[in-house]
């Protein structure tokens, strides 16, 4: 039996998680805490499970590495100085694993997989996002993860991140924010939850990868991967693609 604590736990993702962990047979739920709540609980947990906001996350993070407890974070908002930060906090409590993944869907690593095999082969590649309009920061860390994978592979390919564009003249912001070089445009919609479309084009054709998240039960087989995985994983991994062998 894994014990689990979750922070953000009445939170939409938290609550889901929440739930996901009390169904599962061989996780038990040991604490659920939110905004404003004593943290000591949290240490009855084998793992931890962060969903709250980019500005809480990384006290949230460090007081865990500190306690020797896993973590898994599905919390936005990492850069590569904050990971550095983490892997910083881990050099001294090396026993201990934190798994960071922008998107817990296994539709939404494939997404973001496909895109990078694919943007070496077009001139053009833009990024939209779409999500439900409670969502607090833009674009979305799936984005601009979609963004830094696909910026790599066509530099790889001694392509230049971002395709051709004459606009001189545009309203700030019609052209959208530039995440690695590549342009992201973010929606935010009612009636949404979490959508993405990488849009690549080329001589007379277009590929339009796109991903829907219809619910948030769709990150949960993923996070519960990660939760029975993580104590086994020694350091900061980043992404759920490792977890999945690709
Ligand atoms: N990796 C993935 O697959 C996914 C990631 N996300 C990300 O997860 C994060 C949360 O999203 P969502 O659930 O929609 O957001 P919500 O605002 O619904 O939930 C966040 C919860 O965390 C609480 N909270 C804030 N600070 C703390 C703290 N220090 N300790 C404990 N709880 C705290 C909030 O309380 P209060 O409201 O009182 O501040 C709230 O209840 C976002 O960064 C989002 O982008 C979302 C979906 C999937
Ligand atoms: O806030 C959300 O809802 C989501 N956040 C993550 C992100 O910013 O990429 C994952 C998913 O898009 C849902």
């Amino acid at each position: 039996m894994i014990n689990v604590a979750v922070l953000g736990s009445r939170g939409r993702m938290g609550a889901t998680v929440c739930a996901a962990v009390e169904a599962a047979d061989d996780l038990a739920l040991v604490a659920a805490i939110d905004a404003g709540e004593d943290r000591s609980a949290l240490t009855k947990a084998d793992v931890v499970v962060d969903f709250t906001s980019p500005s809480a996350v990384m006290d949230n993070v460090r007081w865990c590495v500190e306690n020797g407890l896993h973590a898994v974070v599905g919390t936005t908002g990492f850069d590569d100085a904050r990971l550095a930060q983490v892997r910083g906090w881990l050099a001294a409590s090396p026993e201990v694993g934190v798994l960071v993944a922008p998107n817990f869907g296994i539709a939404a690593v494939l997404m973001m997989r496909f895109a990078a095999q694919a943007a070496p082969f077009f001139e053009s590649v833009e990024i939209v996002e779409l999500h439900h309009p409670n969502k607090v920061d833009a674009p979305s860390g799936t984005a601009r993860r979609t963004a830094e994978l696909v910026a790599a592979a066509r530099r790889e390919a001694g392509l230049d991140p971002a395709g051709p564009d004459a606009t001189t003249t545009a309203l700030d912001g019609a052209r959208g924010a530039t995440v690695a070089g590549v342009p992201v445009h973010a929606v935010r919609l009612g009636g949404l939850v979490a959508h993405q479309e990488v849009l690549l084009g080329g001589s007379g054709e277009t590929l339009t990868i796109r991903h829907d998240s219809l619910d948030r039960t769709s990150f949960m087989p993923g996070v519960l991967l990660a939760v029975r995985q993580i104590a086994s994983r020694p350091g900061l991994t980043v992404g759920l693609d490792p977890l999945l062998d690709l």
